[in-house]
């Protein structure tokens, strides 16, 4: 069984405490490794290395040496592929295929992206007129933040570790990361790729636990850690932003969502039940971005609702490298819980059950697994829970609608605001509703591109904040302005 140490200072240590947890396989629950949890004495250590690796050698590196790790860091990440792939399989037991192609493929770009920022981003300046007409001239410097907390979710490990340690090492800062405590194995990794690269030590170090009463909560309290980054549920979200306050932290935080789909009569139609059927059940619907409320112009609505019953139904499960699998299982046996008991929500509450509802009879040890089908719902109103609050399992609500101005109405009727994705060949109206629909991102006629240059992040429940691109900069930099006397 694989053994799971902390990450602090370059070194892999253990709890001074002896505390270990179990992380258990979605695929059958079995138990697959043992995690040293991190307690406060390894999260005042890990601030302690971070400290000094920024007084030290990382603190006095210039751009390009930075930025010439981080490419190495990129590159040996890209070497040891395969290492990431299976670790990610292991934690969240989705299929191989998810893996290679979306996932993590995005660790080695979240470091070259910003790499590639940090060298070419230009720095304000400005020149002033003075009484005695000589004048003076202001300019910024940025400088890095300091020691920042980046607390991240299970849903896409790796990807969304490294959308924040990239941009947090290429602008200077150092870091310590505490996985989820369901998706350990790739931050783990990555220390061993830190090391094998030279970046020097204390610059990125792993806490390993829980949130309350743990290290999530042991971090984001610490007077030593400078700016709180956080991937995570919205409410978890809250008690963060109140752990970062005692200390006045920075705090930039991608949050929950309850994104709508909305699909034109006037769409390609196959086009659209692809993208919406991807957009609800890759990674088994838990993707932030996912839809889990479909909007349809009514005179195609009955028609789209039954092929997209007949893809759902067409969906085979099984293991990361079962070729044939397209889905796996939930995260956990409790996540498992949470979905299914907003399926006899559903029902309770008056939905037509299109398909799923339940939970796939599967073969052998996979019986003890997370499945559950995927699920599609109709008939119920917008007040319904499962069309109000975030199931993150692979379901969705289907209603028809009658206009433009309505469409948009339901879309914003959330407290969320995390995506869209809009389906029609009428690109004027797709801008014109595009604009409309209160998010951080909308895609027009796809789902999940993205170009890292780009601003990312949640508007109203669903975050604080932009990261990507130059966009990053305002939270993982300060500006400095200096004004001479010419
Ligand atoms: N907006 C985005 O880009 C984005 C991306 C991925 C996931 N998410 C959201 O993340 C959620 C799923 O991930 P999850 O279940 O891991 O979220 P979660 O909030 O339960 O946990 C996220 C992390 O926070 C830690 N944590 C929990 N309580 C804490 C506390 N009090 N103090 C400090 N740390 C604490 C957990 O240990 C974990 O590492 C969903 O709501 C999803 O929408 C959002
Ligand atoms: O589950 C949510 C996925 C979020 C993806 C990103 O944050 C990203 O693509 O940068």
């Amino acid at each position: 069984m694989r053994q799971i140490q902390n990450f602090i200072g370059g070194e892999f240590v253990a709890a001074a405490s002896g505390k270990r947890f179990d992380k258990r396989s979605p695929l059958d629950n079995r138990v697959i490794a043992s995690i040293a949890e991190a307690g406060q004495a390894e999260v005042d250590a890990a601030v302690k290395a971070a400290r000094s690796a920024l007084h030290g050698e990382w603190g006095g590196l210039t751009t390009d040496q930075r930025v010439e790790l981080l490419y190495g860091v990129a590159n040996e990440i890209t070497r040891r592929f395969e290492d990431f792939v299976e670790a990610e399989m292991a934690d969240t037991g989705q299929p191989r295929h998810v893996m290679t192609n979306v996932f993590i493929p995005r660790g080695a770009a979240n470091f070259k992206v910003f790499a590639d920022v940090v060298k070419n981003v230009p720095t304000e300046a400005f020149q002033m007129a003075t009484p005695d007409g000589r004048g003076a001239l202001n300019y910024g410097i940025r400088v890095p933040k300091g020691v920042i907390g980046v607390v991240c979710p299970w849903n896409a490990p790796f990807l969304l570790m490294t959308w924040k340690v990239g941009p947090a090492l290429a602008c200077g800062n150092t870091v310590i990361v505490k996985p989820s405590e369901e998706a350990p194995n790739t931050a783990t990794l990555l220390g061993e790729v830190m090391n094998a690269v030279g970046v020097p030590k204390g610059v990125y170090n792993v806490v390993n636990g829980f949130g309350p009463d743990s290290a999530g909560e042991f971090l984001t309290r610490h007077p030593g850690v400078d700016a709180i980054t956080f991937t995570g549920e919205t409410r978890t979200g809250t008690a963060i932003m109140k752990a970062a306050s005692e200390g006045m932290r920075d705090v930039s935080f991608e949050l929950g969502g309850k994104n709508a789909g909305i699909v034109f009569a006037d769409a390609d139609f196959d086009a659209a039940v692809d993208g919406i059927f991807r957009s609800a059940f890759l990674n088994s619907g838990q993707v932030c971005l996912g839809t889990e409320r479909v909007y349809v112009e009514r005179p195609i609505f009955e028609r789209f609702v039954q092929a997209l019953k007949e893809k759902a139904e067409g969906v085979k499960f099984g293991r990361p490298d079962d070729h044939h699998a397209d889905y796996g299982p939930l995260i956990s046996q409790e996540h498992r819980q949470k979905v299914l008991s907003y399926y006899r929500k559903a029902v309770e509450e008056g939905a037509t059950v299109v398909t799923g509802g339940g939970v796939p009879q599967m073969p052998g040890a996979l019986a003890e697994g997370a499945w559950v089908q995927p699920t599609i719902w109709t008939g119920l109103p917008e007040t319904a829970s499962v069309v109000r609050e975030e199931i993150f399992g692979p379901c969705c609500h289907i209603r028809p609608f009658d206009s433009e101005n309505e469409v948009v109405a339901l879309a914003n009727d959330t407290d969320y605001g995390l995506s869209t994705t809009i389906w029609t060949t009428n690109l004027a109206r797709a801008h014109r509703v595009a604009a409309r629909v209160e998010v951080g991102i909308t895609w027009i006629n796809s789902w999940f591109l993205r170009d890292l240059r780009t601003a990312f992040g949640g508007s109203k429940q669903s975050g604080i904040g932009r990261e990507g691109g130059v966009h990053s900069l305002e939270f993982y930099t300060e500006t400095r302005n200096i004004c001479v006397k010419l």
